[in-house]
């Protein structure tokens, strides 16, 4: 069976997404797309999808009867409307991170899943299906290193675009670590704390650029990341385990060694949407698979919940300079 898709929001990733989904990827095909930006949508269509309809509303897509599922790849603040109207309709949803832009709301998402009595939702965190990820998670469950005890990360981008502002770092940008690192070594956090790094001449006006978030995990893993969004030099993710009898690091992407003009080493990309190319590709591969079973294999929106409470205590922690402890609900047994 070919998965019938629709697509909400034709941007950057958007598009990157359709391309994947119309050609790319086996069993999928996108059948309709929508952008507030009607241009947009037009051309995106043109280009990545000629047949697909275009429609004039996210619900439009969603109501569609050529569309199976849906996929929504517009902006953080409109995703529960268009997640929650896909559980109403009955159809599964691959929704970007963040799954919703407010703990409240992706409470409400949780509900109204758990309400459908049917597993439908699943959210962007694309960084599990990461080859280097995997590894690095396959030698912690080997128990090669022993019990983690500290976790070392860094989340830097070379720049960031004009509309990135207030607490994106975290809330956009650090996001992914939440996901990746308790996914890792399968443990939930219970307080946050940030400490702003000596500002950068780079950081344009309202943007605390860098800083370290400490994450305290429920077994007292204590995890620092640094997020550094305007370091120049490259789009740089590191991460390193130390356990109780070794560390592990996330390897390198590959990339040719080089001795060139007096100095001997290795490119670093400049764009996250190559650095995560292939895990894309898994992800939303393994996404069409799973959802033609009418199953939903990938982070939940428990998860997505989960990581916006934990986005929450994190800009908390930010405004107030204080630990903040990281509360939720208790896990329902639907996501068991
Ligand atoms: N997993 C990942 O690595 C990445 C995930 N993202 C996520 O994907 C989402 C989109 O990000 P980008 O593509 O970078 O942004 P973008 O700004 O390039 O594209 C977003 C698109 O959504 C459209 N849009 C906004 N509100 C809409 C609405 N109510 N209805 C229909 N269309 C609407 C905009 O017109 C725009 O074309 C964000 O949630 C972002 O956090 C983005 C980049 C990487
Ligand atoms: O998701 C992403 C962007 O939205 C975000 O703005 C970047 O900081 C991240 O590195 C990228 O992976």
């Amino acid at each position: 069976m070919t998965l019938k898709i629709g697509v909400i929001g034709t941007g950057a990733i958007g598009q990157e997404h359709i391309a994947r989904l119309n050609g790319k990827l086996a069993g999928s095909t996108v059948t309709a797309v929508n952008d507030i930006n009607p241009d947009s949508a037009r051309a995106t269509a043109e280009r990545y999808c000629p047949g697909a309809r275009v429609h004039e509303t996210g619900q439009g897509v969603i109501d569609d009867p050529d569309v199976d599922a849906v996929v929504v790849t517009s902006w953080g603040p409109s995703h529960e409307e268009f997640v929650l109207a896909s559980i109403a309709a009955g159809k599964p949803v691959f929704c970007e991170k963040p799954l919703a832009t407010t703990a409240d709301a992706c409470r409400r998402i949780v509900e109204a899943e758990i309400a459908s009595g049917r597993h439908l939702v699943q959210v962007g965190f694309m960084r599990r299906y990461d080859a280097g990820y995997r590894l690095l998670k396959g030698v912690v469950t080997s128990g090669r290193i022993g019990e983690p005890l500290m976790l070392h990360s860094a989340h830097r981008n070379p720049t960031v675009p004009a509309h990135y502002v207030g607490d994106m770092g975290i809330t956009d940008t650090f996001i992914h670590e939440i996901d990746v690192l308790r996914w890792l070594v399968d443990d939930d956090y219970v307080s946050a704390q940030v400490i702003q790094g000596k500002r950068s001449r780079h950081a344009k006006e309202g943007l605390d650029d860098p800083y370290v978030v400490v994450l305290k995990t429920r077994s007292g893993i204590v995890m620092d990341t640094e997020i550094f969004v305007n370091c120049q030099f490259g789009y740089d993710i590191q991460c390193q385990i130390v356990g109780e009898d070794g560390t592990a690091n996330l390897p390198e992407p590959i990339s040719v060694p080089l001795r060139h003009q007096s100095l001997a080493g290795q490119e670093i990309m400049m764009d996250w949407k190559l650095r995560f190319i292939d895990s894309y590709d898994v992800e939303l591969q393994e996404w069409v698979q799973a959802t033609v079973k009418g199953e939903v294999t990938g982070p939940t929106a428990w998860d997505g919940y989960f990581a916006a409470v934990t986005s929450d205590a994190c800009v908390e922690a930010k405004r107030t300079g204080q630990i903040v402890p990281i509360t939720t609900m208790d896990k329902p047994a639907f996501y068991r």
